[in-house]
C-alpha cells in the first residue's frame, strides 16, 4: 500500500464565506484546464460560492508570483479580500535549464509570498520531466486519475479557515 499523498481530509470545512483566487498560466493548456478545473470542483464541494471563486489567467508560470500578489490587492481595492490564492502552473523540462530556473525561481517567490501577504498561497505549480507525469497529476492519464488540482482546492479552504 503506497503511503505517499495526502489522505483523508480532518474534517469537511465549510467554505460558504470564503472568497477564493485562481491565477492559471496558459503555457500546458490541456493539463491546465484539467488542474483548474479540479481545483474549482472541490472548492464548490466545499461550499465556496460560484461569485466567490476568482479565476485569472497568466501566459506562463513565471507570471504566477506577481500576478498572485497583483490580484490580492485588486481584490482588496474592491473591497472583496481574497480568504487565499491558488496559482496553477504546468512546468515540463525541455532541452536547455529553462524549466530548473523558473521552477526554482517561482517556487521561491510563490512560498515567500505566503509569509510576506500573510495569506495562504496554495503551491499548485507542477514541475515534470515528461508530458506523461503531468497528465497523471491531473487526472487525464489511464495510470491515474487523481487531480492534483482538487488536493489545491481543499488545502486553500483549510488554510483560510484553520489560520485567517
Ligand atoms: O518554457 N516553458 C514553460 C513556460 N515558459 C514561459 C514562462 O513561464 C514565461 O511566461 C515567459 O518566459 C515570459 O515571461 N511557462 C510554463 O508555465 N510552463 C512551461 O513549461
Amino acid at each position: 500500500m503506497a503511503i505517499k499523498g495526502l489522505g483523508k481530509p480532518e474534517q469537511k470545512y465549510d467554505g460558504s464565506n470564503l472568497r477564493i483566487g485562481i491565477i492559471h498560466a496558459r503555457w500546458n493548456k490541456e493539463v491546465i484546464d484539467a488542474l483548474v478545473k479540479g481545483a474549482i470542483k472541490r472548492l464548490r464541494e466545499l461550499n465556496v460560492q460560484e461569485e466567490n471563486i476568482i479565476v485569472e489567467s497568466v501566459p506562463g508560470s513565471f507570471e504566477l508570483p506577481f500576478a498572485t500578489k497583483a490580484l490580492f490587492a485588486k481584490q482588496e481595492k474592491a473591497n472583496q479580500p481574497l480568504d487565499a490564492v491558488i496559482p496553477i502552473g504546468v512546468l515540463l523540462k525541455g532541452s536547455t535549464m529553462h524549466f530548473e530556473y523558473i521552477c526554482d525561481s517561482v517556487t521561491h517567490q510563490l512560498m515567500k509570498l505566503n509569509i510576506e501577504l500573510n495569506k495562504p498561497v496554495i503551491f499548485g505549480v507542477l514541475t515534470c520531466l515528461t508530458e506523461e507525469q503531468a497528465k497523471a497529476r491531473a487526472g487525464l492519464s489511464s495510470s491515474s486519475v487523481h487531480n492534483h488540482g482538487e488536493d489545491w482546492g481543499a488545502a486553500a479552504v483549510e488554510m483560510s479557515i484553520k489560520f485567517n
